[in-house]
C-alpha cells in the first residue's frame, strides 16, 4: 500500500511567510484560494480581466489583480486557468518575471507532462491533484473534511518542493483525508484516463445509451430517466461508502445474478480492448496534440457536445426528475 500523508505528517511551515497567487477563479481557483485563506495563509488571486471570475473572487471578499501584478507579488504561483491556457498564461504573463526559487505549482500535471509548459531549472515545479470536482473540495473543507488529493514533484530545486506540496494540501484540506505520491506522468495519464472511458466520457455515455434504448422501446421518459440515470447517485454511494461489496448487498439477488450476467455482456473484452486504445492514445502524446489542435480552432467538438447534451431529451426530462429527487433528499 502507497503511503498515506494525513494532517500529522505535514506542515504549514513551510509556505506560511510565502505569498500565494492563485491565477483562476473557476472550478479548483476558488476553492484553493478560499481553503488556503482560512487556512491562514496569504493568498493573491490573479486574472486576466474584470469578468465574471472577477466579480465572484470580489465577492468573497479578495481585490483580484491583473495575473502579472499577481505574480510579481507572490513566491509561489499556481495555475488554476484552463489547462489550455496555461500556457499561454505562462509565457505572456508568468515567465517574465519569475525570480529564482519561486514555485510554479499545478492541479493537473498536463502542460509539464507533455511539455507545453518547460520552466527554468531555478524554479520548484509541484503538484497537489485533488480527486473530486473543485466545488466539492470547498464543500468538504467547509464542514471540517477534505478531498483526497495527489502530490508530485518535477523539479525539486529548493529541496524543499516536497514539503511544500504537503503544506498546501494540507491547507486545502486535503491531508484530512489522506495525500498520495505520484508522479506528472502518473497523475496526467491516469487523470486523463479516468475521465475519458469512466468518470465523464463513459458514464454519461453508459447512462444516455441506456436511457435511449427505454425510450426508443415506447417506455415513459421519466420512468428511463429514474432507472437509467437518477439511482445511479445512490448505487454510486453504496460503492463509494461500502465497496462493490456493500453495494451488491443491498441489492436484491434477481440484480446481482442479471447484473452478473448482463453487466459482462455488455461492457465486454471488446470494450476493454477499446479501453487500452484509449490509454495508448494518451500514452503516446496523441490526445494531447489533437485537445491543442481542437482548441486551437475554437473547440468546436466541446461547444457541439454542449449543445447536444443541453438539448437531449434526457436533459429535459431530468430538470423536472431532480426537482422531484432533490425534494426528498435529506438536507445535511
Ligand atoms: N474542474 C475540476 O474539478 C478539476 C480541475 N483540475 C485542474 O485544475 C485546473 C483548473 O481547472 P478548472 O478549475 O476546471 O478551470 P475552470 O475552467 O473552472 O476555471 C477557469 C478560470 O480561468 C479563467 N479563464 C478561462 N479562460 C481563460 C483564458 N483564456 N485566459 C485566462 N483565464 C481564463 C476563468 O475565468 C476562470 O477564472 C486545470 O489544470 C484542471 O485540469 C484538477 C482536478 C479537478
Ligand atoms: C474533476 C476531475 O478530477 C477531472 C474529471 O479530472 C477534471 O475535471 O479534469
Ligand atoms: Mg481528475
Ligand atoms: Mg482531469
Amino acid at each position: 500500500m502507497a503511503k498515506v500523508y494525513t494532517d500529522k505528517d505535514a506542515s504549514l511551515d513551510p509556505i506560511k511567510d510565502k505569498t500565494i497567487a492563485v491565477l483562476g477563479y473557476g472550478s479548483q481557483g476558488r476553492a484553493w484560494a478560499l481553503n488556503l485563506r482560512d487556512s491562514g495563509l496569504k493568498v493573491l488571486v490573479g486574472l486576466e480581466r474584470e469578468g465574471n471570475s472577477w466579480k465572484v473572487a470580489e465577492n468573497d471578499g479578495f481585490r483580484p489583480l491583473y495575473t502579472e501584478d499577481a505574480v510579481k507579488n507572490a513566491d509561489i504561483v499556481i495555475f488554476l486557468v484552463p489547462d489550455m491556457v496555461q500556457r499561454y498564461v505562462y509565457r505572456e504573463r508568468v515567465q517574465p518575471y519569475l525570480r529564482d526559487s519561486m514555485d510554479l505549482v499545478f492541479a493537473h500535471g498536463f502542460n509539464i507532462h507533455y511539455r507545453l509548459i518547460e520552466p527554468p531549472k531555478t524554479v520548484d515545479v509541484y503538484m497537489i491533484a485533488p480527486k473530486g470536482p473543485g466545488p466539492i473540495v470547498r464543500e468538504y473543507f467547509v464542514k471540517g473534511g477534505g478531498v483526497p488529493a495527489l502530490v508530485a514533484v518535477h523539479q525539486n530545486y529548493s529541496g524543499k518542493a516536497f514539503e511544500k506540496a504537503l503544506a498546501i494540501a494540507k491547507a486545502l484540506g486535503a491531508t484530512r483525508a489522506g495525500v498520495i505520491e505520484t508522479t506528472f506522468k502518473e497523475e496526467t495519464e491516469t487523470d486523463l484516463f479516468g475521465e475519458q472511458v469512466d468518470l465523464v466520457g463513459g458514464i454519461t455515455q453508459l447512462m444516455r445509451t441506456a436511457f435511449q434504448v427505454l425510450v426508443e422501446a415506447g417506455y415513459q421518459p421519466e420512468i428511463a430517466y429514474y432507472e437509467t440515470i437518477n439511482e445511479m447517485k445512490m448505487i454510486v454511494d453504496l460503492i463509494y461508502e461500502k465497496g462493490f461489496t456493500g453495494m451488491l448487498k443491498a441489492v436484491s439477488e434477481t440484480a446481482k445474478y442479471g447484473g452478473f450476467t448482463a453487466g459482462k455482456y455488455v461492457i465486454n473484452e471488446d470494450v476493454k480492448k477499446r479501453m487500452k486504445e484509449v490509454l495508448e492514445r494518451i500514452r503516446s502524446g496523441k490526445f494531447a496534440e489533437e485537445w491543442i489542435e481542437e482548441y486551437n480552432k475554437g473547440a468546436p467538438t466541446l461547444v457541439n457536445g454542449l449543445k447536444e447534451v443541453e438539448n437531449s431529451l434526457e436533459e429535459q426530462v431530468g430538470r423536472q426528475i431532480r426537482e422531484i429527487s432533490l425534494r426528498g433528499k435529506p438536507k445535511s
